[in-house]
């Protein structure tokens, strides 16, 4: 089953848009966790199984675990998602992006190191950096164009030939990159204004939607912007609201990732039709 298949059969089974980010801060683990040395493993482990039922999709950001040296952990993690939830999607957040012989060993790592059924990618350097995710049909490519942090307005807004450069992104990769089929965008979830024009460009194609949850981006207004006409079309992605969920040390920090999870994937489905 291709990436775009797997992701339309997780929004049914689960009834669900939300995509649980994996994104493991030592800081802020329970303080029984914090010593072990397998602690990252643990703690996302009891997230997944605390939240499998309620998610689209779980999104590990590389750069958690690889600032620690961690990826032995992010291998175990991402092998338990494959063996013991198949059928959900795992993105592996990593924002490449390289000459063609570099983003080859990029694809290599995330599709074949990780097993990701999709890799985050930036759009910057242009068709040739994404050629060699041609040779991985089955696997996702997740382009940056209209990203969540105020910042990205920098590039993303500029005005190029009375177009706004996210706007050429999309249109870019719809028309021409999506050859396959294999392709998604990110638009954050804190500009709706923006994510209905790209939605308006590319048709049915899905968008990861980071910016929920820590960030505060309007669920109601993200949803109504960004689904597809049979309310679907969008990985609505929250990380450090539902991993650290838990208001107190000694509370379950899986329970109340569980609980704001569902708070929030039932937020999501209250604005889908
Ligand atoms: O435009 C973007 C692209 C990626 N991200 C990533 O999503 C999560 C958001 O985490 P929260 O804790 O829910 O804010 C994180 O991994 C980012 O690197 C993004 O926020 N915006």
């Amino acid at each position: 089953m291709n990436f775009i298949d797997k992701l339309s059969a997780a929004w049914t089974r689960n009834d669900s848009l939300l995509c649980v980010g994996l994104d493991p801060d030592l800081a802020r683990f329970p303080t029984h966790l914090k010593d072990q040395p397998d602690a990252i493993v643990q703690f996302c482990k009891a997230i997944i199984d605390a939240t499998a039922d309620l998610a689209c999709a779980f999104k590990p950001q590389i750069a958690y675990f690889a600032a620690l040296g961690a990826e032995d952990q992010l291998e175990a993690i991402c092998r338990y998602l494959r063996e013991t939830y198949p059928h959900i999607p795992l993105i592996l957040d990593a924002k490449r992006g390289d000459i063609g012989a570099t983003a080859h060993q990029y694809a290599r790592e995330a599709f074949e190191r990780y097993g990701a059924d999709a890799v985050t990618v930036s759009p910057y350097m242009g068709s040739d950096s994404v050629e060699p995710y041609f040779d991985w049909p089955d696997r996702g490519v997740i382009v940056l164009c209209r990203t969540s942090n105020a910042g990205g307005s920098d590039l993303q807004f500029l005005d190029v030939g009375g177009v706004p450069l996210y706007q050429h992104v999309a249109k870019l990769v719809a028309e021409k990159w999506n050859r396959n089929g294999q392709y998604a965008l990110v638009v954050g979830a804190t500009f709706p204004e923006e994510l209905a024009q790209v939605r308006k460009i590319i048709g049915d194609m899905p968008l990861l939607v980071p910016g929920v949850g820590a960030q505060g981006g309007d669920v109601a207004a993200t949803v109504r912007a960004g689904r597809t006409a049979n309310g679907t079309g969008m990985m609505i992605n929250s990380s450090r609201a539902i991993l650290y969920a838990a208001a107190q040390e000694g509370e379950d920090f899986a329970a109340a990732a569980r609980r704001v999870a569902r708070e929030t994937r039932d937020e999501i489905n209250r604005y889908r039709g």
